[in-house]
């Protein structure tokens, strides 16, 4: 099947030696996302080449996002995105009827949601945020999901089906408050595919290219801060906000106006919920800054 992977990528996948990767890992990189290893990389694309649902799974602020939009980007693909809640819904889903007017008429009209637009336009499908649903509403696109590709729209009675080139990517975030065990059937129609935080050299190169800190000690002093951080994580001293790239990277940002110490406890530390952690990163921040 042709899943509209561009030439040059089928041939770096097919290839599959330290240059084609390099090369490969540099397109991503133009698309905005740093991937943590090249495995992660592969997978995700052979994946979705084959039309197989992925599921990024990481923790907050890992880049699951802005990885979505990369590989969407790299199949030349657009992308619809459902943010799932619990009020998430089929009209959300599928989208809805409403009142128009045609020659002056009204009649009634549908509105396609997400899902029944992706599928019938053959595009990617991003679902953010899987585990916030209600336990009941995904299952209502399971068979989307599965070889069936296909939903009965409960609004229309219409049965689509979707084109060849659509495909599915939803995030992930387990543990966070809010979220639920995802449903089995429901994690059984997706590839996994691991998301954990860059480090080192590729954290230095991402504050390099998406803040304004270009002084590079500071930078070094960020990188051993996030290091810090993702090490108390594991360890199960700090929550997992606290590690989060996206507020690591604010942090950056204010520290070429602010003094670092406080432009951590802007986008760190206050957004913590326990002064034990609020105080354990402060004094990181001290000790390094
Ligand atoms: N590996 C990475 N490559 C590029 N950008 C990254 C990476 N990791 C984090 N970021 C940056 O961090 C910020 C948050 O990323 P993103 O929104 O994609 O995270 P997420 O995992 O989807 O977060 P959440 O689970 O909270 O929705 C963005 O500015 C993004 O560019």
């Amino acid at each position: 099947m042709n899943y509209n992977l561009p030439d040059n990528i089928s041939n770096i996948l097919e290839s599959n030696n330290r240059e084609t990767n390099e090369n490969l890992s540099d397109l991503i990189r133009q698309g905005g996302y740093v991937p943590p290893n090249m495995d992660l990389l592969i997978d995700a694309i052979s994946a979705l080449s084959m039309g197989k649902n992925i599921l990024l799974k990481g923790p907050t602020g890992s880049g699951k996002t802005k990885f979505a939009e990369t590989l969407s980007n790299l199949f030349n693909q657009p992308m619809y995105s459902v943010n799932c809640s619990v009020d998430l819904d089929a009209e959300s889903l599928l989208g809805f009827k409403t009142i128009g007017y045609e020659n002056e008429k009204q009649v009634i009209e549908f509105i396609p949601g997400p899902v029944t637009n992706a599928m019938k336009n053959g595009t990617f499908l991003y679902i953010d945020e899987v585990n916030m649903a209600k336990p009941e509403t995904l299952p209502l696109i399971n068979g989307v999901l599965d070889y069936r590709r296909t939903v009965t729209n409960p609004f229309t009675n219409e049965i689509i089906t979707a084109k060849d080139d659509f495909n599915v990517i939803a995030a992930i975030n387990e543990g966070y408050i809010g979220t639920v065990p995802l449903n089995e059937a429901l994690k059984n129609r997706f590839i996994v595919i691991d998301v954990p935080y860059i480090e080192g050299d590729l954290l230095k190169d991402l504050i390099q290219t998406n803040t304004n800190l270009t002084d590079e000690k500071t930078i070094d002093l960020f990188v051993k801060l996030s290091s810090d951080l993702i090490s108390a994580v594991y360890q199960g001293k700090l929550s997992e906000d606290a590690a989060s790239i996206r507020a690591l990277l604010d942090a950056c940002d204010l520290s070429t106006l602010i003094p670092p110490e406080r432009a951590v406890l802007r986008s760190i530390v206050d957004k913590l919920d326990e002064e034990r952690e609020k105080e354990f990163v402060k004094n990181l921040a001290n000790t390094l800054f």
